[in-house]
Parts: C-alpha cells; sequence; structure tokens
C-alpha cells in the first residue's frame, strides 16, 4: 500500500510550514546544499514501560520514495503572503523545490526491533535542506506507529498467548489514525482487526462477533441468535449481554446445540460488560457442563493490559480479548515524544563538525556524531546497547557510559555476539531496503520482546535496560558541551562588559 495514495495528490506538503521557510533560507543563504546529519529518537519509553518496539519505517520509506511537490503544491506555495502582503516564497526557490529529488543516505532500525531511549530509530545524511524537509513527517509516522506497537506489545505480553482483536476503528483519531494503528498493532502482536479497510491494504486477518443491535432488532434474543447463525453456521460468536448475561449464555447454548445437531459448532460468545471474572468463569462452567468445551469466551469493553493482568490473576476464563479504545489512542499516553536533532554538519575542508543542542539537563542534550547503535547478545538474550560515531570505530572490548547517570558504565568485551540495528534504507536517494511483509515484522517483534529480561519485560516499575554511549563518544560529547558552556561565558563577560 502506498501510503501517499490514501490522499489526493502528494504529500510534499505534509509538514510544517516552517521546515518550508528555513528551506527558502538555507537556499538563499547557499547552505542548501551543505551535508547534515539528523538523527531521530525518543527520550522516555512510553507507558512509563521498560521497552519500546519501532514501527512505521514502511510507511516512512513509502513517503520518501513517493516526494516531490506537484503543480498544485508549487501553486499553493506561491499564492502564500508574508505580512506585509509580499509573495512568502520566490520564484526561483519554488523551481528549486519543483526541481527537487532527494539525494540523502538513510539508514534505520528495522520495524519490530525494541529500542530504548536516546537511540536514533533513524539516521539520515544528505543536504540540509532535504533533511529537513523530512523532519515532520518522519516524526508523524514513526511516532505514532511506534506507539500503538508499544501499547500492542504490552497488551500481548499480558494476554500471554491468547488472541487480541483490535476493535478501535471507531474510537480512533481520525481515519488515518484508524489505518495505521492498526498496522501498528498487528506489529505488536495482535491477531486480527475488526478494520476491513486496514485488513485489505495491510493483509491483515480481519475478524467480528455481532453489536446489541443485532439482538435488539429481534423480539427475542435467541431468535436473533438462531438467524445470526442461519446466515454464519461456521462463524458465528454470540454477543450473550444485551439483557442478562448468564440467561443470555444458555440462549446461546440452546442454539449451540442445534447448530451441532446439523453438523456445525458455535464459535464462541462475547462478553462485554458486567464483572468479566466471574461472568467469564460461569459462562465457562455453563458451556463446559453442555458439553461444548471448545467455544470460546471473547471480553470486550474498555480493556487495556492492566485488566487483562488483573483479570488473569482473578481466573478469568477468557480466550479472546477485544480491545478498542486503550489500544489505537494509546489513551495512557497519547504520543511518543520522538525528536529529530542535527548532530553533523560537513564544512568546506570535508571534516565533519558535530553539533548538538544544549539544555539544562544532561539527558536532554542531544548527542552528535554519525551515530549507530550495536546491540550485544548473549544466550540469554540482549545484554547492552552502545550507541558510538562511525567516525570512531570500534576494535577490541569497548565501555559505555548511561548520559543520565555517568557512574552508570558497563565494559563489553570483544569477544560479545553484537549486530548493528541502523541498516541501510536509502543511498544517493534510491531505496536498497528489502522490506519484510508484515507477518515477518510481526514475528521478528515477538522475538525481540522475548530477549528481554521479564524484568524489564513487566508493566509496573521495570528495571532500566543498559544503554550507553561509547567512550570515546562519550568524552567528545563533554568535551563539546563544556566547549560551548565556555564560550556562552565569554561572550556574557563581552555583553556586561558593553553594558
Ligand atoms: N473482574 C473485573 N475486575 C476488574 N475490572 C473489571 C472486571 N470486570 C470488568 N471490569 C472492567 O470494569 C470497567 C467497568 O465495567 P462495567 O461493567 O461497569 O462497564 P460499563 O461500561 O459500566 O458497562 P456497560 O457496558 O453495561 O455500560 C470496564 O473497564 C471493565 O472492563
Ligand atoms: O471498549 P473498547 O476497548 O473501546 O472496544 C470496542 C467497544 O466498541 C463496541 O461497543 P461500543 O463502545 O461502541 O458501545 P458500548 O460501550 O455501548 O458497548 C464493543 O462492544 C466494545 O465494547
Ligand atoms: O466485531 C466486534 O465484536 C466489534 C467490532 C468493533 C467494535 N466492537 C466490537
Amino acid at each position: 500500500m502506498k501510503f501517499t495514495s490514501r490522499y489526493a495528490t502528494s504529500l510534499a506538503l505534509f509538514t510544517d510550514m516552517y521546515q518550508l521557510t528555513m528551506a527558502q533560507a538555507y537556499w538563499k543563504n547557499n547552505m542548501a546544499e551543505q551535508e547534515a546529519v539528523f538523527h531521530l529518537y525518543f527520550r522516555k519509553h512510553p507507558f512509563n514501560g521498560g521497552y519500546t518496539v519501532c514501527a512505521g519505517l514502511a510507511d516512512a520509506i513509502d513517503y520518501i520514495k513517493e516526494f516531490s511537490f506537484s503543480e498544485e503544491d508549487i501553486a499553493y506555495l506561491g499564492s502564500l503572503k508574508g505580512s506585509q502582503q509580499q509573495p512568502l516564497f520566490e520564484k526561483d526557490f519554488l523551481t528549486y523545490l519543483q526541481d527537487l529529488t532527494l539525494t540523502c543516505q538513510i539508514d534505520a532500525i528495522p520495524e519490530g526491533t525494541v529500542v530504548f531511549p536516546n537511540e536514533p530509530l533513524l539516521r539520515i545524511q544528505g543536504p540540509i535542506l532535504q533533511c529537513q524537509l523530512l523532519e515532520t513527517p518522519l516524526l508523524t509516522i514513526l511516532n505514532f506507529q511506534t506507539l500503538i506497537a508499544t501499547k500492542a506489545a504490552r497488551l500481548t505480553d499480558a494476554a500471554q498467548g491468547d488472541r487480541i482483536i483490535e476493535f478501535g476503528m471507531r474510537r480512533a483519531q481520525g481515519a488515518d489514525g484508524a489505518l495505521s494503528a492498526a498496522r501498528a498493532a498487528f506489529i505488536g502482536g495482535i491477531g486480527a482487526t475488526s478494520n476491513m479497510l486496514a485488513g485489505r491494504y495491510f493483509n491483515i486477518p480481519v475478524k467480528g462477533t455481532h453489536a446489541h443491535s443485532w439482538v435488539m432488532s429481534f423480539p427475542e434474543e435467541q431468535d436473533a441468535f438462531a438467524a445470526y447463525a442461519s446466515v454464519f453456521p461456521y462463524d458465528s460468536v454470540f454477543l450473550v449481554d444485551t439483557y442478562n448475561t448468564l440467561q443470555g449464555v444458555r440462549k446461546a447454548i440452546a442454539v449451540a446445540k442445534q447448530l451441532r445437531e446439523k453438523g456445525t459448532e458455535l464459535l464462541g460468545i462475547r462478553l462485554d460488560s458486567g464483572d468479566l471474572a466471574y461472568l467469564s468463569k460461569e459462562a465457562r462452567r455453563l458451556l463446559d457442563e453442555a458439553g461444548l468445551p471448545d467455544v470460546s469466551i471473547l471480553a470486550s469493553n474498555d480493556l487495556d493490559e492492566y485488566l487483562i493482568q488483573s483479570l488473569k490473576l482473578q481466573g478469568a476464563r477468557i480466550d479472546t480479548w477485544g480491545i478498542g479504545t486503550k489500544l489505537v489512542t494509546a489513551y495512557d499516553q497519547p504520543a511518543l515524544g520522538g525528536v529529530y536533532k542535527l548532530a553533523a554538519l560537513r564544512k568546506t575542508d570535508g571534516q565533519w563538525e558535530y553539533k548538538l543542542k544544549l539544555s539544562e539537563q544532561l539527558v536532554k542534550i542531544s548527542t552528535p556524531g554519525i551515530l549507530q547503535v550495536r546491540r550485544y547478545t548473549n544466550t540469554q538474550g540482549f545484554v547492552a546497547d552502545m550507541i558510538y560515531s562511525e567516525e570512531q570505530p570500534i576494535s577490541g572490548a569497548a565501555t559505555i557510559i548511561d548520559p543520565a547517570d555517568v557512574t552508570r558504565r558497563k565494559t563489553l568485551s570483544a569477544n560479545e555476539t553484537f549486530e548493528n540495528l541502523l541498516v541501510p534504507i536509502f543511498r544517493d536517494g534510491k531505496p536498497v531496503y528489502e522490506e519484510p511483509d508484515l507477518p515477518a515484522i510481526q514475528t521478528r517483534a515477538r522475538q525481540q520482546v522475548t530477549q528481554l529480561h521479564e524484568s524489564i519485560r513487566r508493566l509496573l516499575n521495570p528495571h532500566l535496560y543498559p544503554v550507553g554511549l561509547e567512550e570515546q563518544l562519550f568524552n567528545k560529547k563533554m568535551e563539546i558541551i563544556l566547549n560551548i558552556r565556555n564560550k556562552g561565558k565569554i561572550s556574557e563577560k563581552a555583553w556586561a562588559a558593553d553594558r
């Protein structure tokens, strides 16, 4: 599915205005082609969790592949006026945009990989104007899908192998929210969606039951079940809570027995209100006593990972979980704070000049360099991640330092197994990545999560997975911070002297 084909026109304007005004300013200052490196990363796991599952790269790739300004885009930009009613964008700049084709080098961490704060999920190297234009769409796409894939992975962990169906379309944040949430939820481990367009676009299995309206449109609940089963004798899941749940279960059982006489089996029942622990146990007992142990019990009603965990602890007999609002809106944390920061600029002598954005908090200061993430593993799973600069290759043992707490250090021996996570996606603007299909991405996500120690996977107060800056990079970063702060001090003095 092409990301842009969901919309009528090109998506080059799917960006913030300041990217275009900066683009014109770079162009006007003869800086448009200056080579830059930006990294896209987040600073804190969503949901106070211990891990994040990255997603959205396929849509980002589609976006970049199709990036170009259409005649209509250029006409729109040409129509914009500044505060003095002057044209905002110059004609020659608009011609430059119209002729623009991307030439960037892009590396990214494959979808379905578990990732940690401050690790670049994507690195882009190329003309600064191009890198800048891609900032907003890349953040939009990767932030949301990563957030939802992570929520889905937490739900999948809590469900301990039970099937989960995504029911959230009606509560999603708009049309694209519903579609991209369905995709990301599948990556995170959800088995199926009720969203038919997502099913068609992404080839995700589609599943559904029926609504209360079906039952309410018949004088008798049992007649409603029987009528539904007459149309879907092999595919019926009855919603039993319209009037009285346990009475509803008994009527479902009566219809299931009629189906059996005709040689078919009821698939399941759905509980959508009340005490789901008590009702599922009672429903299971009634179904088992009626000789229907294979009729499954699906539960829905404002569920999330904490309720799944609690219901399991209460001994609920639920086989399938229908999850809507809390999943597709990432209800308890509606945004991932991913950022996109300049990390290096090529000087006229061909050397890189490292760049960083200062902050009062050390942990918020961006990391300069041309960064790569190296993941060390042993037979037990993932051990630690090292962020290093490709300008300073690693040979032999390496020490990582946690920039949030510089006393936290770990030495990784040269004999450990490791993998570099960022892989080539575009070279000179051309796609070079062989994209896995969605089921393969889902499998990767599950395998990745299971490589984490259970103390990192738990929902509440998880342990921190070790991630650090490689020592040379850490020292370089500190040197730059001190330099910038010293420069700042001198200019403050000069400013005071001037007064
Ligand atoms: N045994 C349980 N333990 C903890 N929470 C539960 C349990 N059973 C249900 N819940 C959750 O409690 C919340 C409220 O359930 P309740 O049945 O009151 O829902 P409701 O939305 O008021 O019902 P209705 O859909 O009939 O309006 C829901 O999020 C539901 O998933
Ligand atoms: O609860 P969610 O996780 O969002 O799952 C989706 C919900 O959507 C449907 O009902 P709807 O909310 O439309 O109506 P209801 O609450 O009256 O059942 C369905 O019966 C679920 O309860
Ligand atoms: O198929 C269902 O049961 C369903 C679909 C969407 C929302 N709630 C339930």
